[in-house]
């Protein structure tokens, strides 16, 4: 019997019809949507006069334009005030009306950004062929299922048949091993990964993640390194399925109940690379070496450990690289060779589809509990990913130990991530941020982002400046 990698049984169990160039119709299982990647499609199908393929297939709720703060979002959508954004939102409460489509509407509570919400509901399951107009689709990959970013027109294309016209992806293995130091997070081993790898490293490939270190990691972890996935170039993140993914699925609204239940678990346990499977590229990374990682330019891959100093324009290979490093530099604000922890912060924010889960709020909680938030900064915002997340971490009283330290305490959104609402980074603002991209102006004009996990942005939401919050006198002077 031959061998398979999980996406290649994955990609086997859903392909239509392959051609002779290689393009293949597959089937789609889930699809989400957000405000932004779907008004074109839906003004599509109603201009050619189509209706959905199949209904139950489909998730919506708006994210990306939606307020976070408690007036605006008590106001409905009268109370986002950029009118695109407001259309965008006015727009999907519409379509999904028209259409018959299930939406978590803006005041719903099981709103939230949409790669949170899928899982969180079991909507997005092992196994699942899962597609949304968003590149961070890739997420949903930790449960075991084929999951990535699709165009506005794909949108259309899946809403209307079902299925998608795709390429079969090469298999990459990036393997983690051994065991995480205390305090090294999922999104350490992303963003090192990332460094490894590059951002167009994983072009063209799947990407699984496997060894110790993700057997070991739980699901909302495996999330957060498959949410980066797509920063290292590849469409697709994925992780095999175990005992914790099933756990995890278990019970959730959109799961299967009863005789379906147990036909789903014997199936999703198949969900794995098979032993000897072939990969067309394996890296292997030793994880007692992963430090807490701050982005320092404006590339994911502009990457380092806290207690590194930012590079000198000498340290680059080529020109080109001298030249990136110079212009990311001048971008930053940053000197030549400074150390990453003299870097000093004006904002937080705590979020994004990366980490907004109620474990990325603890982990964030653990560090700020007890303490305050340094007096040079002009705010840090806690954003959770869904209004469930707000209410779980409510419950656990994690939203006072952000009110105690000074920070805000939101409503669900992608906020901050992307300057596409009302919360944006001013001009020339440094942020410790713990979502996934960095590039010139992501969250702002001006805006200078460094990349970090959820702790580690609230040990330097503490200081004011990076600390390693894995060393236990961080907090001290
Ligand atoms: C708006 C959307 C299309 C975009 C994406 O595809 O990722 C956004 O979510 C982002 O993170 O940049
Ligand atoms: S949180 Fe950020 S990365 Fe995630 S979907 Fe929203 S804008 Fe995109």
């Amino acid at each position: 019997m031959t061998t398979q990698t999980l996406y290649d049984k994955l990609w086997a169990g859903h392909v239509v019809k392959t051609r002779e160039d290689g393009t293949a119709l597959i089937y789609i299982d889930r699809q989400l949507l957000h405000e932004v990647t779907s008004p074109q499609a839906f003004e599509g199908l109603r201009i050619a006069g189509r209706k959905p393929w199949r209904l139950s297939a489909n998730l919506a709720t708006p994210d990306h334009n939606v307020p976070t703060t408690r007036n605006e979002r008590e106001i409905g959508i009268e109370g986002i005030i950029d009118p695109v954004s407001k259309i965008q939102v006015q727009t999907l409460d519409d379509n999904c009306v028209e259409y018959n489509i299930t939406e978590f509407k803006m005041d719903d509570i099981r709103q939230g950004i949409v790669h949170v919400v899928g899982p969180e509901q079991g909507a997005t399951l092992p196994g699942m062929t899962v597609v949304c107009g968003d590149s961070h689709t890739s997420t949903h990959g930790a449960l075991g299922a084929l999951a990535h970013g699709i165009g506005t027109s794909e949108v259309e294309h899946v809403l209307a048949t079902g299925c998608l016209i795709q390429k079969k992806m090469n298999n990459m293995l990036v393997s983690v091993n051994g065991q995480l130091n205390t305090g090294v997070t999922p999104k350490d081993v992303v963003l090192h990964i990332i460094g490894v790898l590059g951002t167009a490293g994983g072009t063209g490939f799947a990407l699984e993640f496997g060894g110790q270190v993700f057997r070991d990691m739980s699901i909302e972890g495996r999330m957060t390194v498959c949410n980066m996935a797509i920063e290292a170039g590849a469409r697709a993140g994925l992780v095999s399925v175990d005992q914790k993914t099933i756990d995890y699925v278990k019970g959730r609204p959109f799961a299967p109940k009863g005789d379906h239940w147990d036909l789903a678990v014997a199936q999703w346990n198949e969900l794995h690379s098979d032993e000897g499977a072939h990969f067309d590229k394996v890296i292997n990374i030793e994880g007692s070496e992963i430090k807490p990682q701050v982005t320092w330019g404006t590339s994911p891959e502009m990457v380092l450990p806290v207690s590194a100093n930012v590079p000198f324009i000498k340290d680059g290979k080529t020109d080109t690289d001298k030249t990136s490093i110079t212009r990311a530099l001048h971008y930053m604000g940053l000197k030549e060779g400074q150390a990453i922890t003299d870097i000093k912060l004006d904002r937080v924010f705590i979020g994004s589809c990366t980490n907004s889960r109620i474990e990325d709020m603890r982990a964030a909680a653990e560090v700020v509990k007890g303490k305050k938030v340094a007096s040079t900064l002009i705010d840090a915002i806690v954003v959770p990913g869904s209004g469930l997340v707000k209410e779980q971490a409510e419950k656990e009283g994690l939203d006072k130990i952000f009110i105690d330290a000074g920070m805000q305490w939101r409503e669900p959104g992608c906020s901050m991530c992307l300057a596409m609402n009302a919360d944006k980074l001013g001009n020339g603002e440094h942020c410790a941020s713990t979502s996934n991209r960095n590039f010139e102006g992501r969250q702002g004009f001006g805006g200078r982002t460094h990349l970090v996990s959820p702790a580690m942005a609230a040990a330097a939401a503490i200081k004011g400046h990076f600390v390693d919050v894995t060393n236990p006198n961080w907090a001290g002077e």
